[in-house]
């Protein structure tokens, strides 16, 4: 491995992005900001049509801005036509969908296998694939060996793999200010062409590291692992918290102001969810048993079910605030998307504690400032509500699953004007516990006691 920022030759001038969703239209996006001549192409004709019209298909702050921004400049289109895409690039990067399969943990690759034999079977000439979707450890060797196969005789296609870092969220910032970039790369000559089109990144003075390409499929599912694990870690520190009487807000404080701990990803609560913690560290571990060394990541396993016991643990403490007995009562439901300042509902807690209340009986009613309908897509037997006022009216038990600033906001007050009763499950650990109780609300958080008369409040710095 080599990690340096020299680059040489000239940059590539025109790249094709397959796949148009949450990274792909990112990427594309971005690309084209940075000089680019873009083709971004999608097998969805409705999510091409809407980014051809400068409609971005999903929330994402700043992305619209940049998509007009690209279209201004006229280096940026979008097409279902694989004909046009692979005439078109220099470069192609592949970034569709890799998600969990229906029937076990492993990750379903029939959509990176079906866009590399859509492209590689129309190249002609020289060609660099790049992966960027995130895979199975040993899926680009798979892949060349496909492009090869499928590929004209006149065609010289070389596969190398850029895992993506990017946030919802803060995706355009992400992809344009990364961490890090990693190239996994089997010829300098693949490496001289990444090192060209991301040189705009590159002479920022962001770092790079060059590996094999196995490296650095591992690398995407290793940061991802370490994430969710670090999050399940104070996840399982406030079940212990919950039997002792301890707060894990100032467990997790005192705990991130060792530098070596680092108080990032340490917020209890509800736990992880969205596209990409859940399903990579299961496929994760599918790939680790295939590879013969299940044993290494089958603590995965534990951080997964330490991250799923959040969210019946949720729904326990709604229950225990109701008297008992979901049946018949209404829930507020605050939130469906998987974090705030997204519509991502894939894997959403959120939406996964709302199911499970109907499950029981509840009349629940969900709003969330972006999601509603993503979510309603995903359960259309639970109710909506168009604001957080409709959503609490006679409302049994509130309940924030999702933090959104709207919710942090409200004031105890101003949801009991709108008619809930006072009664709040706090699944975030972020309202203000102390103005709830003293506003008369009965009030439970993960992980931190019940209030009691005379206990000495737990004061966190902010973090
Ligand atoms: N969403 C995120 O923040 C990040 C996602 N990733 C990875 O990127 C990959 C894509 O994730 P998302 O963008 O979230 O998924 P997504 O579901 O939003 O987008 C995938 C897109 O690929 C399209 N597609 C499927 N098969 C195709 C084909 N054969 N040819 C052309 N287009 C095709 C779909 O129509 C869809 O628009 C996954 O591997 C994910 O793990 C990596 C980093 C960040
Ligand atoms: O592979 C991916 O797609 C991406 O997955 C995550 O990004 P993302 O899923 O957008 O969201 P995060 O900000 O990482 O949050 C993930 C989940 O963890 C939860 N979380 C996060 C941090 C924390 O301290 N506690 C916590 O419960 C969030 O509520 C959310 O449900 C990674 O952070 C990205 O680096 C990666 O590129």
């Amino acid at each position: 491995m080599s990690t340096s920022n020299e680059n040489d030759g000239a940059a590539p001038q025109r790249i094709t992005v397959v796949g148009t969703g949450y990274l792909g239209a990112t990427h594309a996006i971005c690309m084209a900001i940075l000089g680019y001549d873009v083709l971004g192409v999608d097998v969805d004709p409705g999510k091409v049509d809407r980014l051809a019209r400068g409609d971005v298909p999903f929330f994402e702050p700043g992305l619209p801005e940049k998509l007009a921004e690209a279209q201004a400049t006229g280096r940026i289109r979008f097409t279902t036509d694989f004909d046009e895409a692979a005439d078109f690039g220099e470069v192609h990067f592949i970034c569709v969908g890799t998600p969990q399969k229906p029937d076990s943990y492993a990750a379903d690759l029939r959509y990176v296998q079906s866009a590399v034999r859509e492209l590689a079977s129309r190249i002609h000439g020289d060609a660099l694939i790049v992966g960027k979707s995130t895979v199975p450890v040993g899926t680009a060797a798979d892949l060349a060996e496909l492009a090869d196969e499928v590929s004209p005789e006149d065609a010289r296609i070389e596969v190398a793999w850029n895992p993506e870092f990017l946030r919802e969220g803060f995706a355009v910032d992400d992809t344009l200010h990364p961490d890090r970039l990693v190239f996994g790369v089997a010829s300098e000559q693949a490496e001289a062409t990444l090192r060209d089109v991301f040189s705009p990144i590159v002479d920022e003075g962001v770092p790079v590291l060059v590996t094999d390409i196995p490296t650095a499929e591992l690398v995407k599912v290793a940061a991802n692992s370490f994430l969710a694990t670090k999050i399940s870690y104070i996840n399982a520190m406030a079940e212990v918290c919950e039997a002792t009487g301890a707060d894990v807000d100032s467990l997790s404080a005192a705990l991130g102001l060792d530098d070596r701990i680092g108080s990032r990803f340490l917020k209890p609560g509800l736990g992880f969810g969205g596209g990409c913690l859940p399903k990579d560290i299961r496929a994760f571990r599918a790939r680790a048993e295939e590879l013969g060394v299940g044993d290494a990541v089958a603590f995965l396993a534990e951080v997964d079910a330490i991250n799923i016991r959040r969210r019946t643990r949720t729904v326990d403490l709604i229950r225990e605030l109701v008297g008992g007995d979901l049946a018949g009562k209404r829930v507020a439901a605050l939130g469906a998307a998987f974090k705030p300042n997204s519509d991502d509902v894939r894997d959403a807690p959120a939406l996964d504690v709302a199911r499970l209340l109907y499950l029981e009986g509840a009349h629940v009613t969900v709003y969330d400032p972006e999601a509603n309908s993503n979510a309603h897509r995903a359960y259309p037997d639970l109710d909506y509500a168009d604001s957080l006022e409709e959503a609490v009216v006679d409302a049994d038990v509130v309940a924030l699953l999702t933090e959104w600033s709207e919710f942090r906001e409200a004031s105890p007050a101003s949801l009991e004007e709108a008619g809930a009763h006072p009664r709040m499950v706090d699944a975030r650990d972020v309202l203000d516990q102390e103005a709830y109780v003293a506003a008369g609300w009965e009030f439970r958080a993960l992980g931190r006691p019940a209030p009691q008369a005379g206990r000495v409040a737990a004061r966190v710095p902010a973090h």
